[in-house]
C-alpha cells in the first residue's frame, strides 16, 4: 500500500505543512511509535487491537462456525463497531449474502427478515458489551421470525460477546456457539477479529488472508516517511492543526463504499474529544465528484479530502460507437474512466490550492481489505497520540446510549435531561 501525501505539503495547499515541520512532525511521531510499541507490548487496552493481525486464531474462528457453515446468507446483528468490519469485508469481497442489520428502523428489519430464506440463513449477533439496546432488540425480533418459520433458531445463531453480560448467559443458557470479543479491543478496532471474521468465515471466505494483509501492515518503523500508516496519521493531525477540521474519505470503487463508513466512525468516536478531533465524513468516487467537488474545491478551505483507489481492478469495456460525439468513450474501459476521474478529482482539487491524501492499494481482495483496515487503525491511534487524547473511549456516544435505554424504560439519570429539553417549535 502506498499513502502519498505530497498533495497535503504547504507548497501545493492550503491549509498544508511545510517540509520543516514535517520533520519537526516526525520527531513527535518517533516519541508516539515508542508510546503505540509499549502498548503493543503490554497488551495494554486499545493498543492490544494492533497485534490482532498476529494474535487472532482464524482456525478457532472457522472451526467455531462450522456447525452454520451450510448457511447461504449470513445476517449480522450488531451495531456500530460490533456491525461496521463485517459489513466492510463483506462489501469489499463483493458478498452480497452477508447482511447487516445495524439499525432499528422497524420497516427495515421487517424488509430484510421477510426477503431471508430463514432456514438457509445464519445469524451472528455481535455486541461487545452484550448490553446494547438495538442490537439486543433486534435479536429477539430475528429469532422470533425464526420460530414463526418454523426454524430453530438455536440452530443458527452464533455469538460473539465478552466474557459477561446478557448475551453471554444467552449464549451459556442455550449452549450456542460463541467467539469472544478479545480483551482490550474497542469494538471499533475489532474488525481483525472474530467480531470483523467470523460472518467471512460462515461464508467461506479465507480470513486467513484478511489477516495476513493486517500483518502486511504491522512492521511499524519509528517514522513517518518509513510508514504509510504514520504517514496518514501525522499529516491528518498536522492539516486539522491547520485549519482542515473535516476529512472527506472519498474511496474510487463501490466496494470500498461501507469502509469510509467504518472509518467515519473510527476516526470521530475516537479523536472527537476535549474539543478535538476532525469531522469524518463519507463520499464516493466518481458519484460524489458530480456533488461534493464543488464544496471541496470552492467552499470554505477546512476540508482534507482522502482519495482511495485499488492499482488494479478488473474492467468491463465500453464498446465502439459510430456516434461521432461518444467516438472518446469507445473502446476504453469504465474502470479507465473511473480511473481517470480519480485524477481528475485529484488535479482539481491541486489546481484550487486544496489539500488531499492518496491511498492506493494493489486489490480490493482479502489482503488488501485487511491491510487498509489496519493501516488505518494504526493511523488513527498514531493521531490520538499527537492529539494527547483518549483514543479507545466513548463517553459521549456511552451518554447517548444510556439516555435511549433509559427513555424505554430502565430508568437511568440522563432519561431526565433528555425530558427536560428546552422546545422552540414550529409549525
Ligand atoms: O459491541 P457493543 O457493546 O454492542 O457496542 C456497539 C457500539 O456501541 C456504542 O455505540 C459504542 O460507542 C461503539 O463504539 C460500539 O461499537
Amino acid at each position: 500500500m502506498q499513502i502519498d501525501i505530497g498533495n497535503a505539503l504547504a507548497s501545493e495547499a492550503s491549509p498544508g505543512i511545510s517540509r520543516e515541520a514535517l520533520d519537526r512532525l516526525d520527531e513527535r511521531v518517533a516519541r508516539a511509535h515508542e508510546r503505540i510499541e509499549r502498548g503493543r507490548r503490554d497488551d495494554e487496552f486499545g493498543y492490544a487491537a494492533l497485534n490482532l493481525p498476529e494474535t487472532t486464531d482464524p482456525d478457532e474462528i472457522t472451526e467455531t462456525v462450522a456447525p452454520v457453515n451450510d448457511a447461504a446468507y449470513v445476517l449480522v446483528v450488531g451495531i456500530g463497531g460490533s456491525a461496521l468490519g463485517a459489513a466492510t469485508i463483506a462489501e469489499a469481497l463483493g458478498d452480497s449474502r452477508l447482511l447487516t442489520l445495524d439499525n432499528v428502523d422497524p420497516d427495515h428489519v421487517s424488509e430484510v427478515l421477510s426477503l431471508l430464506p430463514l432456514s438457509e440463513t445464519a445469524v451472528t449477533v455481535v455486541s461487545r458489551s452484550g448490553t446494547t439496546a438495538e442490537t439486543l432488540a433486534n435479536f429477539l425480533v430475528v429469532r422470533e421470525a425464526f420460530t414463526e418459520a418454523g426454524v430453530d433458531w438455536t440452530e443458527r445463531v452464533v455469538t460473539i460477546t465478552g466474557d459477561a453480560g446478557p448475551l453471554r448467559e444467552l449464549a451459556d443458557r442455550h449452549d450456542l456457539p460463541a467467539l469472544a470479543v478479545p480483551d482490550g479491543v474497542p469494538g471499533r478496532f475489532s474488525a481483525l477479529s472474530a467480531v470483523g471474521l467470523a460472518p467471512a468465515a460462515i461464508r467461506g471466505h479465507d480470513i486467513g488472508a484478511i489477516l495476513d494483509g493486517g500483518v502486511r501492515a504491522a512492521e511499524l518503523s519509528p517514522s513517518l516517511f518509513e510508514t504509510p500508516a504514520y504517514a496518514y496519521g501525522a499529516v491528518a493531525y498536522a492539516l486539522d492543526m491547520r485549519g482542515a477540521a473535516i476529512n472527506a474519505m472519498m474511496p474510487y470503487a463501490e466496494s470500498l463504499e461501507s469502509f469510509a463508513e467504518w472509518f467515519a466512525q473510527l476516526w470521530a468516536e475516537s479523536l472527537g474529544k476535549d474539543g478535538l478531533g476532525q469531522l469524518p465524513t463519507r463520499a464516493l468516487g466518481a458519484t460524489d465528484q458530480h456533488s461534493q467537488l464543488q464544496r471541496y474545491r470552492a467552499g470554505p478551505g477546512n476540508t482534507l479530502v482522502t482519495l482511495v483507489r485499488p492499482r488494479e481492478r478488473p474492467d468491463l469495456r465500453v464498446p465502439e460507437t459510430d456516434h461521432d460525439d461518444l467516438a472518446y468513450l469507445g473502446d476504453t474501459g469504465l474502470g479507465e474512466l473511473l480511473d481517470a476521474e480519480f485524477a481528475a478529482t485529484e488535479a482539481s482539487l491541486a489546481e484550487a490550492g486544496r489539500p488531499s491524501v492518496r491511498i492506493e492499494l494493489d486489490w480490493v481482495d482479502e489482503a488488501g481489505i485487511g491491510e487498509l483496515l489496519y493501516t488505518m487503525e494504526v493511523a488513527c491511534v498514531l493521531a490520538g497520540e499527537l492529539y494527547g487524547i483518549e483514543t479507545f473511549t466513548q463517553p459521549a456516544v456511552e451518554w447517548g446510549k444510556r439516555a435511549a435505554r433509559g427513555l424505554i424504560g430502565d430508568g437511568n439519570d440522563e432519561s431526565d435531561s433528555v425530558a427536560e429539553k428546552t422546545r422552540l417549535v414550529v409549525e
